[in-house]
């Protein structure tokens, strides 16, 4: 036994971070991290508050890192620290892609040079999506597509029961895939496509082990290819001419590698993946705090009517004759003058975040905090950075981090935290590029709800469903859906609003 133990571990040098103990030799952490995942992370944290720390796998070692000061430390060392090698196994497993484009997608890992075609596909979404006149479009476009979808594909509005989470998914994707890749000829509006697509996200797990897919996840595997075609369609029949700058500048990129449009066309389930998959449970979580809580329905809708029909609540003298004369709401003016709106989202990224910010180690790394502390990290082990410890961490958050306080975001109080702790998009040259494009879709439609509808569960009082775990997804999706009513509210119904997405600032 001991020398089947030192044949399957690896040795533990003293410069590395702290060994934590396991009871079950070699194999122990190994299954706590696939059964427990970041639940697992916290037990660790919760018994030995070490700011970083190694376990031992099977010929393999993990780092968890948990203080900001580290993370910051490991942030900085991105190059090394890597988020490249699990772009290049999801375009393996997941995108099926060619020889060619595995080879492409896995030059200059160290990104030594930055032309490489990840790199540079990466740099191409960032300026597509940062604040500036492309996200002002993409936004409105998506506004635009949320209040299409209620008044004229949502008949179940006022009339039968909804599950929220299922009517969540199917606003936002459609709303999503018609702002990004144009609403003509959009593949995603296609149900089948559509349907493929989520049959994907389903079995994730099973596609990745990409042994015989065809058995393991008939659905999924059918669903895929049925999605690279829709998609593949969509290139030959110019569906470019109406994409967003996203899509447009992805495809020059991709261009300019070689990258013919079949494989394009596959890692479109990679741009689908990236642009739905957190932000649909994203606004689902945020429906059930805010209309769970009637205190803090009521403080959005006063201070978003306050915005919109100026300083006193509106009345019906104030409104009348409105039907035919629009009334403007531009978001981002609401945004601006009003700012618990987007603490309120922040704060439920904040709870419900649940990323690992996966890493690899492709030379052997030396991280400094700054603090004193500094350790070795050894070359071909794993590294995560749980969001959901990190974001309970007291000294980041202050004593109410394990609770949710939807102003936490605009209170100057001492424990405002450093950047590093918040954790919901990542971070380093990982950081999400769809973040800000994220946080106005799930501000928009929050307004929107919030303005017009009432949301009312069916059967019993609100209360927030347990998640359901998933290996790739951030913001985890519900366990069961909740059952409601959406209906429009009556002083409100009367009136013409006009939702639009200008930023005054953009260019
Ligand atoms: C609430 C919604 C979203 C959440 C919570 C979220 C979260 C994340 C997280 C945690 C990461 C990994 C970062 C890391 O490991 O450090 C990530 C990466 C990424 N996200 Fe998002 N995301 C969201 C929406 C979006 C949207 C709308 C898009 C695109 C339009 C997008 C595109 C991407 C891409 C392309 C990456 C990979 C970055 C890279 O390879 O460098 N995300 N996101």
């Amino acid at each position: 036994m001991v020398y089947l133990t030192g044949f399957v571990t690896l040795a533990h040098d003293s410069r590395e971070p702290p060994l934590i103990p396991s009871r079950i030799p070699i194999i122990g952490h190994a299954i706590g991290v696939l059964r427990g995942g970041s639940g697992y992370y916290s037990h660790i944290v919760n018994k030995y508050d070490y700011p970083i720390s190694t376990l031992s796998l099977p010929r393999a070692k993990m780092y968890i890192v948990t203080s900001p000061a580290m993370i910051a430390a490991s942030d900085r060392q991105a190059k090394t620290i890597s988020f490249a090698p699990y772009v290049v196994e999801f375009a393996k497993r997941i995108l099926l892609a060619s020889k060619t484009s595995i080879g492409l997608l896995s030059e200059d890992l160290l990104d030594e040079d930055g032309l490489n075609l990840r790199t540079e596909t990466m740099k191409a979404m960032h300026a597509a999506l940062q604040p500036g006149r492309h996200l002002q479009e993409t936004s409105q476009a998506v506004v635009m597509n949320i209040i299409r979808y209620l008044d004229f594909e949502s008949p179940e509005i006022n009339q039968t029961s909804i599950g929220l989470f299922q009517w969540v998914q199917r606003v936002v994707s459609l709303a999503s895939t018609n702002a990004i890749y144009g609403p003509a000829r959009n593949p995603m509006q296609n149900d089948e496509v559509m349907e493929g697509f989520w049959s994907v996200d389903r079995d994730f797990a099973l596609l990745g082990l990409m042994v015989l897919p065809r058995l393991a996840a008939p659905e999924a595997n059918r669903g895929r290819k049925r999605l690279f075609d829709a998609f593949r369609d969509y290139y030959s029949n110019s569906g470019l001419e109406e994409a967003s700058e996203l899509i447009k500048a992805r495809y020059n990129v991709n261009n300019r590698h070689g990258i013919p449009d079949k494989e394009i066309a596959r890692f479109d389930l990679g741009v689908c993946t990236a642009l739905l998959v957190n932000t649909i449970p994203a606004v689902f979580w945020t429906l059930c705090h805010v209309f769970s809580d009637s205190k803090l329905l009521a403080e959005l809708r006063q201070g978003i009517e306050a915005v919109v029909f100026g300083q006193q609540k509106f009345s019906k003298e104030k409104t009348s004759g409105a039907t035919t004369t629009a009334i403007t709401v531009n978001i981002p003016d609401i945004i601006k003058t009003f700012p618990l709106l987007e603490s309120v989202v922040m704060e439920v990224l904040r709870v419900q975040s649940n990323n690992a910010s996966a890493r690899y180690l492709l030379t052997d790394t030396l991280i400094d905090d700054g603090l004193g502390a500094a350790y070795i990290l050894k070359k071909d082990s794993f590294l995560v950075m749980p969001s959901a410890v990190i974001h309970k961490n007291e000294i980041a958050w202050g004593p109410t981090a394990k609770k949710f306080d939807p102003a936490r975001f605009v209170k100057s109080s001492a424990y405002k935290a450093r950047s590093s702790a918040f954790r919901a998009f990542g971070g380093g040259n990982a950081l999400c590029p769809g973040r800000h494009f994220a946080v106005n879709e799930i501000i928009s439609i929050l307004v929107i709800m919030v303005l017009r509808y009432d949301i009312e569960p069916v059967t019993q009082a609100w209360k927030i469903p347990s998640t359901r775990k998933h290996i790739a997804t951030s913001i985890l999706t519900p366990l069961e859906d909740i059952h409601v009513r959406i209906s429009q509210r009556k002083e409100i119904k009367e009136l013409n609003l006009n939702f639009i997405w200008e930023s005054r600032s953009a260019p």
